[in-house]
């Protein structure tokens, strides 16, 4: 540990939101398309609509440490990748350890190298986050797996070559990684039990326009026939739904409406029902989504499970709107077990959220009031600035660099919305 400077957020509650807030491009999308633009070694890749958030930097910064040339234009939100000049298989721990995305890599390193060294995988502290079944796939394509103890050596020396894949579960980067290694390996790859996110599908058609063949996508089931190589392209990143329904659970904590402009209301799946139950009104007007609360809140039941089910990533936004709601909520989280540690950081802010038998039992009404409380990862750190947005005084949510590795200018944002959210550096014990 050592002295440095970190980020944190000040919120003073008690002002509706108004007015219009434009949604970013999708963190889970940019992030493996960053990686598949590697796949390629001829041409530059133009990346559209790509979020300007710390993780998007550190893919940026992997991708030219191991040698490809890029440009990331933030304020055009362009990212362009010559991936021509790639010099090296090792991606070093300093930077890999920083982020989830860093496995999404592997495939291009198999394919322009033969090997891929990974030094590390980062990504929010969720509980265990294995990767088992995307090493067990490039095992099946052919490749070697030797994990040790901090460093993990994938080699395949041959290439790769179609096989018949499975998932557990459907894993979103796992789907993502799998077929990024079958679209370049010879011969047929199917994938079983694959991920349905709308990410994947924009994955699908980022590799689609490159050249690659994939079909399936949105069944369950994908089916990819190898080709000998892929081009670089043009792609617009779709909009993020995370990011949409955080601004839609802002609007809900502090009342109001507000327009989102890029929101796409099928992809928030059973979020939006959810929010409806208890008392959030959206309407489309046009390509424009609105989001209107009033009303009292009322409690919710909630379970978290891969697309169309509600989204683990909303599970702690929403948390901190059941502390608002009149009567007990019930919330279930199936995916990671690591975030109900959002439940201590409420309950200092006057919240009585209990956790029993994995199980989140928020009793509300509760007032909350302002304090010093810990982002315990991106999402959480994003449900206590809208607890922030509800409460009675100011609180203060640190380290900020859990927020900005997934939402961009989510205070500048808030505050053209009319809330009292800054940003600020300060003095803290930081990681070395
Ligand atoms: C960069 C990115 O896209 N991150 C998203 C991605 O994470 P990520 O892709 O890491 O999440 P997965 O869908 O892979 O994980 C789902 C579950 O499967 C387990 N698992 C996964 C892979 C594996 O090899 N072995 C294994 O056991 C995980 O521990 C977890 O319990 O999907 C999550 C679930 O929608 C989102 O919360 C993250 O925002
Ligand atoms: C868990 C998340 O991200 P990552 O998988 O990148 O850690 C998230 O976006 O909430």
């Amino acid at each position: 540990m050592t002295k440095g400077t970190e980020i944190r957020y000040r919120v003073r509650g008690g002002t509706p939101l108004q007015g219009t807030v434009f949604v970013q491009g999708a963190k889970n999308a940019a992030l493996k398309m960053i990686a598949a633009a590697l796949l390629t070694d001829k041409g530059r890749t133009v990346l559209r609509n790509v979020p300007p958030i710390e993780d998007v930097r550190r893919a940026v910064e992997l991708a030219q440490v191991i040698g490809a040339r890029v440009e990331f234009h933030e304020a055009e939100r362009t990212l362009v990748v010559d991936a021509s000049t790639l010099t090296s298989p090792v991606l070093p721990a300093e930077i890999a350890r920083r982020f989830r995305g860093s496995v999404l890599f592997v495939p291009a390193l198999l394919h322009r190298f033969g090997e891929a060294v990974i030094e590390g995988v980062g990504g929010c502290n969720l509980g265990s986050r294995n990767l088992d079944f995307h090493y067990r796939g490039f095992a099946r394509l052919g490749a070697t797996v030797d994990e040790g103890e901090s460093v993990i050596r994938i080699t395949a020396r041959d290439g790769l070559r179609g096989a018949h894949l499975y998932l557990d579960t459907p894993s979103h980067t796992g789907t993502e990684n799998l077929m990024m290694a079958a679209s370049l390996a010879p011969g047929t790859t199917i994938i079983d039990n694959t991920a349905q996110e709308p990410e994947v599908l924009d994955m699908i058609a980022f590799l689609s326009k490159m050249g690659a063949e994939i079909s399936g996508g949105g069944t369950g089931f994908i089916t990819v026939h190898g080709v000998s190589e892929l081009r670089a392209v043009e792609h617009t990143v779709m909009a993020d739904r995370i990011d949409a329904g955080v601004f839609a659970m802002a609007a809900a904590s502090a009342g109001g409406e507000i327009n989102l402009v890029g929101a796409n209301l099928d992809h928030l799946g059973v979020v939006r029902w959810k929010l409806e139950q208890m008392g959030v009104e959206f309407a489309t007007n046009g390509a424009v989504l609105q989001v209107h609360r009033e009303k009292p809140l009322r409690p919710i039941n909630v379970i978290t499970s891969p697309f169309p089910g509600f989204a683990t990533d909303l599970q702690s936004p929403i948390m901190t709107l059941a502390t608002m709601a009149e009567g007990a909520s019930y919330i279930r989280e199936t995916i990671f077990d690591g975030r109900y540690s959002l439940a201590a950081e409420l309950n200092k802010m006057g919240a009585k959220v209990e956790i029993d038998n994995n199980v989140a039992i928020v009793h509300g009404p509760s007032v909350l009031r302002g304090t010093e409380v810990v982002a315990p990862d991106l999402r959480g750190g994003a449900a206590l600035i809208l607890a922030g947005l509800a409460a009675e005084g100011e609180t203060v949510i640190s380290p900020g660099y859990y927020i900005d590795r997934g939402h961009s200018a989510i205070d500048e944002r808030l505050r053209a919305l009319g809330a009292d959210v800054t940003c600020e550096e300060h003095e803290a014990v930081v990681a070395a």
